[in-house]
C-alpha cells in the first residue's frame, strides 16, 4: 500500500532530544506524569539505576512506552544495556542475522550478555545513514530523511533514541512513527504525501520478530525493498568503524508522525474498493484478532471495525513487550491454539493472528481449522490464481508435495519451490518477472507473504486483507456469510498425516569441526547424505531442488538443509503414516550418524517412537 493522497497529520510535533551520557541515560518525553514512574522505578540523579528492574516494572514500562502520549520529560534507562561495558570490544559482524541485525538488548538472562547496547545502536544508526548517503548521493540542496518505528519490545525506546543519535551525527532528518509494523515502515518509503513527510529515503524497524523479550534488532528499507545481506554487512562494517572512532555526538531533531493512520486507512480502502466501494463490506462478520501483545493490535480497531466487522473476543491487542500470553508467532502451536480457541468460544466467523511486527500472519476458519503453513499458501494461491490464471507461485523450500499438486493440478498454476527465507522468496519472484516468467505471489510457510500488486511488500496484514476481500465479495454476490468461502478454496489440498520438523544442532566447539566454520561442516553432512541416498533404490532425489537435500520415498518426503541463521540442520519429514515417516528418518539417521558434532538425538528419538 502506498498512499498518494494528502492527509492530515495527527500527533505531529517536534521533539528535540538532548545530548545524552554515552553509557547511561535515554531521555523520553511523555505526558504520563513523571512522578508515577519515579515512584515505581528506582531513580538516581534523574536516571534509572542499572540493576534490579523487576519483571513487573518492566511490564509496566513496556506498556507505558507504547503510548502516543507526549510532553512531560522523564529520564530513564528502560532496558539495562551494559552487561558488557558499552565501550567493550564488539564484534559487529556477529550481529548480522541474514538480512536483519539482531542481538540481546536487555540483560538478565544467564549466558546472554547484552550485545545491542546504546553505543552499538548509535554506531549502527550512523552506519545506515552513511550507507544511505552513498546510495542516494543527494545534492547539497536536499537532506535525506529516515523514518523509525518499533514493535512492543521493552528495549524499543532505548534503541530508537540511540539510532536516532547516530543518524543525526551524519546530518540526516529523522521521523519517529512510534509503535508500528514492519510493512508500514517499508510503505513509508513508497508513499507520496508531503504532509506526512513521505516518501522517506530510508526506514528502520526496530524488532526481533518472535524472538524472546530480551532480544531486539533492526530491519532496514529503501523504496527498493528490504536491504539484503551484503548491505547489512556493509552497514555493520561502517558501524564498527564509527564505534571505534571518536565520533561526534549529535542532538537529533525528531519529528513525530502517526504514520499508522495512513497505512491502516490504505488497508481499509483496499477492502472497500474490492467490495465495489461499499463503506462497511464486513458488516455482520465477527472476526477475532490475536496480536500476541505485539504491534498488530491496530488491525481490530483501525481496520476491521471501520469496515463494519464485530471484533469482540479479540485478544492480546495491548502492546506488552514481555509477551505474557503467548509468543506472537503464527508458527507457534500455543499461539495457534489460543486464536483457535477464541474463535470457537466466541462462535466467530474468522480468526486472524499476527507475529510481533505484523509481517507474518495466519487465520482460523469458523470451525477452528487453521489457515497457516501449507494451507495458508494454498488459500492465497487459490485467490491469486483466480485473479492471474496460470501464474507462478514462489514458495520456500519446506512446502509439501501436496501443495505442488494442489497448485498445479487443481488451480492450474505453477509451483516454484525455492529457498527458505522471505527475502529469498520475494527476490526470486521479482527475478522471475524480469526474465519473463509471470509471478504474483511469493510466500513462505512461516506466514511471510508478498504480492506483486502490493509492491512486493512483505506484509502479514495485507495477506489478511486479501482474505477479507474474499469474504466481502462472497457476501455481496449472495454466496452466504462465514468463512466457508475460504475453506472451500482449499478443498482438495492433500495434507500428510505426519509432518515434523526436527532441528539438529551442530556443536561449533566440537573437535570434529577441525576449526572449520559450522556451515562447511553442515555442507559436508548434506553432501554425504546426498551420496548415501543416491545409492538407495527406495529413495528418489527431487529433480529440481534449490536448497539442501530433498528426497521422496515411502509415500512421503524429507528435506535436510542448513538453517538460514543458526548452527542447525533442520529436517522436515512428511509421510502418510508414522511408520513411513520413521523409515524416512532412519534413512537420514544412517547417513548423519557419522558426524559426531551433529546432535542427531531428536532424530534418534523420533525413529524410536512407533
Ligand atoms: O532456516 P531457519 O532457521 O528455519 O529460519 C528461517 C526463517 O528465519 C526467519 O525467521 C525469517 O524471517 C524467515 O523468513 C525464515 O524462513
Amino acid at each position: 500500500m502506498a498512499a498518494t493522497s494528502g492527509k492530515i497529520i495527527h500527533n505531529g510535533f517536534i521533539a528535540k532530544h538532548c545530548q545524552q551520557n554515552r553509557q547511561f541515560s535515554t531521555q523520553y518525553r511523555r505526558d504520563y506524569p513523571a512522578l508515577i514512574l519515579r515512584n515505581l522505578l528506582p531513580l538516581k540523579g534523574g536516571k534509572l539505576l542499572r540493576t534490579g528492574i523487576s519483571a513487573n516494572h518492566l511490564r509496566f514500562l513496556s506498556k507505558y512506552q507504547n503510548g502516543y502520549h507526549n510532553r512531560g520529560t522523564i529520564y530513564c534507562n528502560a532496558a539495562e544495556t551494559s552487561a558488557v561495558s558499552s565501550l567493550d570490544k564488539v564484534d559487529f559482524h556477529k550481529l548480522q542475522n541474514g538480512s536483519d541485525i539482531r542481538g540481546v538488548a536487555v540483560a538478565g538472562i544467564e549466558g546472554e550478555p547484552v550485545t545491542l547496547t546504546e553505543p552499538v545502536a548509535e554506531a549502527i544508526g550512523a552506519g545506515f545513514a552513511e550507507w544511505l548517503l552513498e546510495k542516494k548521493k543527494p545534492d547539497g540542496s536536499t537532506c535525506l530523511r529516515i523514518s523509525i518505528g518499533h514493535d512492543s519490545r521493552i528495549s524499543a525506546q532505548m534503541l530508537q533514541d540511540a539510532v536516532s543519535r547516530g543518524i543525526a551525527s551524519a546530518g540526516l532528518d529523522i521521523v519517529h512513527y512510534g509503535l508500528a509494523s514492519t510493512p508500514a515502515m517499508f510503505d513509508s518509503t513508497l508513499t507520496e504525501d508531503d504532509e506526512f513527510l513521505c516518501p522517506v529515503d530510508g526506514s528502520i524497524m526496530i524488532t526481533a520478530s518472535h524472538l524472546p523479550y530480551n532480544r531486539n534488532g533492526f530491519k532496514f528499507f529503501t523504496s527498493a525493498g528490504g536491504l539484503g545481506k551484503a548491505d547489512i554487512k556493509d552497514i555493520l562494517h561502517r558501524a564498527a568503524k564509527n564505534y571505534e572512532g571518536s565520533g561526534k555526538r549529535a542532538s537529533p531533531t525528531v519529528t513525530r508522525v502517526d504514520y499508522m493512520t495512513i497505512y491502516t486507512s490504505d488497508l481499509v480502502n483496499a477492502v472497500r474498493k474490492a467490495a465495489g466501494d461499499i463503506e462497511k463490506p464486513l458488516e455482520g462478520f465477527h472476526i477475532i484478532v490475536d496480536a500476541g501483545n505485539g504491534a498488530g493490535g491496530f488491525f481490530a480497531a483501525k481496520v476491521l471495525e471501520p469496515l463494519g466487522a464485530v471484533t469482540t473476543g479479540s485478544q492480546f491487542l495491548e502492546p506488552d513487550g514481555l509477551f505474557p500470553n503467548h509468543i506472537p508467532n503464527p508458527e507457534d502451536k500455543t499461539a495457534m491454539k489460543a486464536i483457535t480457541q477464541a474463535v470457537l468460544d466466541n462462535k466467530a466467523d474468522l480468526g486472524i493472528i499476527f507475529d510481533t511486527d505484523v509481517d507474518r500472519s495466519a487465520a482460523v476458519d469458523s470451525t477452528g481449522r487453521e489457515f497457516n503453513r501449507n494451507r495458508l499458501i494454498a488459500l492465497m494461491s487459490a485467490i491469486v490464481l483466480e485473479e492471474h490464471p496460470g501464474t507462478t507461485i514462489v514458495t520456500d523450500s519446506v512446502t509439501s508435495d501436496g501443495l505442488t499438486t494442489f497448485i498445479e493440478e487443481k488451480l492450474g498454476g505453477k509451483h516454484h519451490r525455492f529457498k527458505r527465507g522471505y527475502k529469498n522468496v520475494i527476490d526470486e519472484a521479482v527475478r522471475l518477472n524480469t526474465v519473463g516468467e509471470e509471478s504474483h505471489l511469493a510466500i513462505e510457510t512461516s506466514g511471510h507473504g508478498a504480492l506483486k500488486e502490493n509492491h512486493w511488500l512483505d506484509d502479514g496484514a495485507y495477506l489478511m486483507v486479501k482474505l477479507l476481500n474474499k469474504l466481502a465479495a462472497a457476501r455481496t454476490s449472495g454466496m452466504g456469510g462465514g468463512s466457508k468461502v475460504l475453506t472451500d478454496l482449499v478443498e482438495g489440498l492433500q495434507e500428510a498425516e505426519v509432518a515434523v520438523e526436527l532441528r539438529l544442532k551442530i556443536d561449533q566447539n566440537h573437535e570434529d569441526l577441525k576449526g572449520r566454520p559450522f556451515r562447511e561442516y553442515g555442507e559436508a553432512v548434506l553432501r554425504h547424505l546426498e551420496n548415501v541416498t543416491d545409492t538407495d533404490q527406495k529413495l528418489q532425489k527431487a529433480p529440481i531442488n534449490h536448497e539442501g537435500v530433498r528426497v521422496s520415498g515411502f509415500g512421503g518426503w524429507f528435506l535436510l538443509r542448513l538453517s538460514l541463521h543458526d548452527p542447525v540442520l533442520p529436517l522436515n519429514i512428511e509421510a502418510p503414516t508414522k511408520d513411513d515417516a520413521v523409515k524416512l528418518g532412519l534413512a537420514v539417521l544412517a547417513a548423519v550418524k557419522d558426524f559426531p558434532a551433529l546432535d542427531f538425538s531428536p532424530l534418534s528419538k523420533f525413529t524410536q517412537q512407533s
